[in-house]
């Protein structure tokens, strides 16, 4: 195939791209099949000869891309201005080669740093102190202490030893991966690669309208930071909380500190009322992984959605293999570009957090599916913040104590303003909580690409933005031998991240508009768009459109105006955010963190006696349980 289309002469014109495009689908199908398939291998079972199959089959693909990217530009580029669309995208899309770029050496270590760091990641463990033999793997048991352990010293622990094993074991080769990066984006004519990822939106006032947005909803983050503040501090003392400082990561429940729903038990409102996690109701019931794939796969199905095929359910990868092989755990959804075969890979746990993140990965196959008859370059979302939103819109249906009643794991759902504030909380948790985090890390990845912060100056702006942004500091001293920016998934993965941001924004607009497609009356944060086929359809129309029209043409469908609105966000969590002013006012708190250079003391006998009872709190209790 690649013969033909170099022997193929160029007709530069409205036919002869449409014949050139024909020929680049039909072929790049396999191709891309192929290259897909090697990173599945090699996810699912990580080994040396997998990774080096991966790396050979991504150097296939690339050399693919290059042939046809290069044929396009020779052909197109004088007369690209008057192809129609879709023919125009088609061939701009095509045009760009990103990794092909580079020339052959290049291209091999490029792939090379970057399956490697995959695997470090994968593989890092953490061994108890002073110990080299117990020792765990990041899910689910690193991920269950830092979402379930109450010991500051214990959970400093894992938090420390995590970033510092993880961090130090990539953040060379991801100085090295940069560079041959941006020179790859370099090659298709962008600044660098921050600039190329920026390019998917398609937006000169992209990142103004950012900035915008992020200002317009620091106001939530402010009031739910210091609500979650003071009650840290009646958790863990006045040792370890500042209440004008910012809060050590270690003690939101999450590793990156990025959704603090794991410590819902700690910030509840209104504690007389029935919880909303309904993880203990899941365990009770015996759920397991296929349970909640199909709970989740009905709900899609009840919005005239498109079912899992069965291909989906015979060769995805729904738990953590137990014979012990090196697997990707952290949770993704895939497209084998053969419009037949897609899959998650997710080492599922059963708890209400692993339900939700099935939801959201089934939100991408949902997506794959409905494009799949699109033209290859248009097998993407209408902008990758789309391809976020799209299970998180559902899930914020399933999550409503009246849909969590339907499907059993509630049982009586009072609708009494207690328990609202107790439910909105606990979404905020989730969505009010991530924001700073979603906005920040990009703005560090662009300034890294744009060489603004050298490999020096990594982790001294890691903590700069982590801090301004989020009102977080380290537990311990971090130096810049440190990578801590290393240890989230998406940087050696050398996956964009503010496109969880925009997802976090769109998925309200999203809400608020199939909302009133399915007729519902009432605030939006008691909606459940559960059954209705209205919703579903304005969904499915936009879903199969993939990339093939701009975002705001495909958005204004949706929801009616074409461009990104906090309004929705800001509806959907209206009453709890002036519940958290009143709290904040009567408590005389302190929005914000002026004291932004404080940080915690070490606790004593860290980190040997991590296992003692560590936290004040509870040593007091045991002490006044001791004396009496
Ligand atoms: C758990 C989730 N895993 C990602 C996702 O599903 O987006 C995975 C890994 C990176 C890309 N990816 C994919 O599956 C893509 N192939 C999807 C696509 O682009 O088609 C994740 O990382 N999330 C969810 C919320 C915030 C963020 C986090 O956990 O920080
Ligand atoms: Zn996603």
């Amino acid at each position: 195939l690649l013969v033909d289309i170099l022997t193929e002469p160029c007709q530069p014109t409205e036919e002869g791209a449409l014949n050139f495009t024909e020929q680049f689908n039909k072929s790049a199908e396999n191709v891309f099949y192929q290259s897909v398939l090697a990173s599945w291998t090699y996810n699912t079972n990580i080994t040396d000869y997998n990774m080096d199959k991966e790396v050979n089959a991504t150097l296939m693909s690339q050399v693919f891309k290059e042939e046809w990217g290069k044929q396009a530009k020779r052909c197109f580029s004088g007369v690209l201005n008057n192809l129609t669309e879709p023919l125009k995208r088609q061939i701009g899309s095509i045009s760009t080669l990103y990794s092909a770029n580079l020339e052959q050496a290049k291209r091999k270590k490029f792939n090379l740093l970057k399956s490697e760091m995959e695997g470090l990641y994968a593989k890092v463990t953490v061994c108890k102190p002073g110990q080299q033999s117990d020792c765990a793997s990041f899910e689910p048991t690193i991920k269950d202490i830092m979402a379930t352990s109450r010991s500051y010293k214990e959970l400093l622990y894992y938090w420390e030893t995590w970033h510092t094993n993880v961090g130090q074991a990539i953040r060379d080769n991801y100085t090295e991966f940069v560079a041959l990066s941006n020179e790859a984006a370099d090659m298709d004519g962008f600044a660098d690669t921050g600039a190329y990822w920026r390019s998917f939106y398609q937006s000169d006032s992209f990142t103004t309208d950012l900035e915008h947005l992020f200002d317009e909803l620091k106001p939530l983050y402010l009031n739910l930071h210091a609500y979650t503040r003071r009650k840290l501090y009646e958790s863990y003392g006045p040792q370890y909380i500042n209440l004008r400082g910012p809060i050590p990561a270690h003690i939101l429940g999450n590793m990156w500190s990025q959704s603090w729903s794991n410590i819902y038990d700690l910030v509840i409102p209104f504690p007389n009322k029935e919880s909303v996690d309904v993880t203990s109701a899941m365990v009770a019931q015996k759920w397991n992984a296929t349970h909640m794939f199909h709970v989740s796969d009905e709900f899609f199905t009840s919005l005239n959605l498109i079912p899992m095929p069965q291909e989906f359910w015979d060769k995805s990868m729904l738990t953590k293999p137990e014979n012990g092989r090196d697997v990707v755990c952290h949770a993704s959804a895939w497209d084998f570009y053969n419009r037949k075969d897609f899959r998650i890979k997710m080492c599922t746990e059963v708890n209400m957090v692993d339900l939700f993140t099935i939801h959201h990965e089934m939100g991408h196959i949902e997506y794959y599916l409905q494009y799949k008859d699109q033209p290859v370059p248009f097998r993407y979302g209408a902008n990758p913040g789309f391809h976020e939103a799209i299970g998180d819109v559902l899930a914020l249906s399933v999550s409503t104590p009246k849909h969590l009643k339907d499907i059993g794991l509630l049982e009586n759902v009072e609708d009494d303003k207690e328990s609202t504030m107790n439910y909105l909380l606990n979404m905020a948790l989730q969505k009010i909580a991530f924001l700073p985090f979603g906005y920040l890390i990009d703005l560090w990845r662009w300034r890294v690409f744009s060489g603004e912060t050298t490999p020096e100056q990594y982790n001294f702006d890691w903590w700069y933005l982590r801090t301004k942004y989020q009102g977080i500091c380290p537990g311990v001293p971090r130096t810049k031998k440190d990578f801590d920016a290393g240890a989230k998934y998406h940087i050696p993965a050398n996956t964009p991240y503010i496109r969880y941001f925009v997802s976090f924004v769109i998925q309200f607009q999203f809400h608020k508009a199939l909302c009133n497609a399915s007729g519902h009356t009432g605030p939006l944060h008691t909606c459940d768009i559960y059954k209705s086929t209205a919703a579903g359809n304005l969904l499915a129309k936009a879903l199969q459109k993939g990339s093939s029209r701009p975002w705001p043409e495909v958005l204004q469908e949706i929801v009616g105006t074409p461009s990104m609105s906090a309004k929705p966000l800001m509806e959907y969590f209206e009453p709890i955010t002036e519940w958290l002013k009143e709290q904040n006012q009567k408590n005389n708190e302190i929005l914000g963190w002026p004291e932004y250079s404080w940080t915690p003391p070490i606790p004593d006998g860290y980190p040997v006696d991590i296992d003692k009872i560590t936290d004040i709190k509870k040593a007091e209790e045991f002490l006044a349980e001791f004396n009496d």
